[in-house]
């Protein structure tokens, strides 16, 4: 073998050990109502990359918000798992940041749905949250009962609007700047920068 086809191999192989592996990709899946969790689960790509995956039903949630108070009253009650509009495919991702806001002080049903109906088994979770003031509730309980062969990393939780008093996206303006910080030191915590 020449010395240049000895150079060739080496280069090649350098070039596809530096090639994300498949299974290190990221997504990123969320539940946003009013946008606040969107709006964490955008600043969580601007620093780790990933895909996001925005969580859709095949029938939304009423526009009402007492409506949908009672409806998530509901199906807490009933165990009722929201159907969603189309299959993921969640092969490929090897970690998944996982968003949604705090309902009735529990994991939303949709977010219950998605644990239930997808295999979770040796990945990475990563949650986090926006609320109104009132933190996680029993979310994080329920996360870690709903995977248990998975890895869960430390949550992120962070106040977001009310839409009980007509506040409904406040991750905006000047806000944005604090949020982003506080998402970048989380993610430095637990390793997820690179
Ligand atoms: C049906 C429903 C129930 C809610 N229940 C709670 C709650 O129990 N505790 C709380 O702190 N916030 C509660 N909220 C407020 C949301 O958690 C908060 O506004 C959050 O930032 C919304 O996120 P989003 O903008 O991504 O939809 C509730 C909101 C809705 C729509």
């Amino acid at each position: 073998m020449s010395l240049k086809t000895i150079l060739f191999t080496c280069i090649i192989f350098c070039i596809l050990s530096l090639k994300p592996q498949e299974s290190d990709k990221t997504c990123i899946v969320y539940l946003s109502r009013t946008n606040n969790t969107k709006a964490v689960a955008e600043m969580i790509q601007q620093e780790v990359g990933g895909d996001l995956i925005p969580v859709e039903l095949q029938n939304p949630y009423p526009a009402d918000y007492k409506a949908i108070v009672k409806q998530v009253s509901e199906e807490n009650e009933s165990g009722f798992l929201p159907p969603f509009k189309i299959k993921l495919e969640l092969a490929k991702y090897n970690t998944i940041f996982l968003g949604f806001p705090t309902w009735g002080m529990q994991l939303p049903p949709p977010v219950k749905s998605f644990l239930n109906d997808y295999n979770l088994t040796g990945k990475t979770v990563i949650p986090f949250n926006t609320h109104s003031g009132y933190g996680l509730g029993s979310s994080l309980r329920t996360i870690g009962k709903l995977c248990p062969n998975s890895t869960i990393l430390e949550v992120f939780s962070i106040k977001g609007g009310i839409e009980r008093d007509g506040v409904y996206l406040y991750i905006k303006e000047d806000r944005v700047v604090e949020v982003k910080s506080e998402v970048k030191n989380w993610l430095q915590k637990i390793g997820m920068l690179r």
